[in-house]
């Protein structure tokens, strides 16, 4: 992991690159606009191939406790409380997320569900467990660019298998639900 400030600078470049993906999966860039992000990006492109580490090393996604975990793949999730039967938090889909008419696409919703869902299956030291289902219900259309609420709820504890369940809502309207088993992995499974 790297030292306090430098994971400091790191979180920020991961929220500068989200703020990047919203405006450019929103924006009809001009073809020299085009042309220039491409330089800049096969430049950055060799500059990382430079520091290409294990999976072990990276950073993307480890920084535990910021919003989001320093990555970008899923919307950003921030938990406001957590605790062993359950957690909540804010997330809020970007325009990167968009799928039509104003509505997040579909496929972004199970990311942030097994996120935050996942989180509860792993307190207790339950860490060696991996989805086994995810099932989402969408019941209202789950709007972007503003913060909704989501939470988490254990349902229930059987040997090795953990059902979590979790609710995603925009004030009053329950915009998707789902449930997922996590099972925990016996020993010596990768
Ligand atoms: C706690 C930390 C949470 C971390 C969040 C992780 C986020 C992830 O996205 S992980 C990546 C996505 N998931 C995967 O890649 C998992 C791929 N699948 C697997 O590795 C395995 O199938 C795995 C580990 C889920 C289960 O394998 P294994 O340990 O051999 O379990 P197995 O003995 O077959 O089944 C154990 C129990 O679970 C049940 N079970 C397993 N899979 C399912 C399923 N899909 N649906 C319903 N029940 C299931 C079995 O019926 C069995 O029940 P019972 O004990 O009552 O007979």
């Amino acid at each position: 992991m790297p030292d306090e400030a430098s994971a400091g600078d790191y979180a920020a470049m991961i929220e500068d690159l989200r703020g990047f993906l919203d405006r450019l999966s929103s924006a009809r860039p001009s073809p020299e606009a085009v042309r220039c992000l491409r330089e800049a990006l096969t430049g950055w492109s060799a500059e990382l191939d430079r520091s290409q580490v294990p999976e072990h090393d990276r950073v993307f996604g480890r920084l535990a406790g910021l919003p989001g975990r320093g990555q970008t793949m899923s919307p950003r999730l921030e938990i406001v409380e957590t605790g062993p039967d359950g957690s909540r938090g804010t997330v809020r889909f970007g325009r990167y997320h968009l799928g039509r008419n104003g509505a997040a696409h579909g496929g972004s919703i199970p990311l942030v569900f097994d996120e935050i869902l996942g989180q509860v299956a792993r307190v207790n030291g339950r860490s060696l467990a991996r989805t086994a289902y995810l099932r989402v219900d969408y019941r209202s259309i789950t709007p972007i660019d503003r913060d909704l609420e989501i939470s988490a709820r254990l349902v229930s504890v059987t040997g090795r298998k953990y059902v979590v369940a979790g609710e995603l809502r925009d004030g009053p309207v329950l915009c998707a639900e789902a449930e997922a088993l996590f099972v925990e992995l016996r020993p010596g499974r990768p």
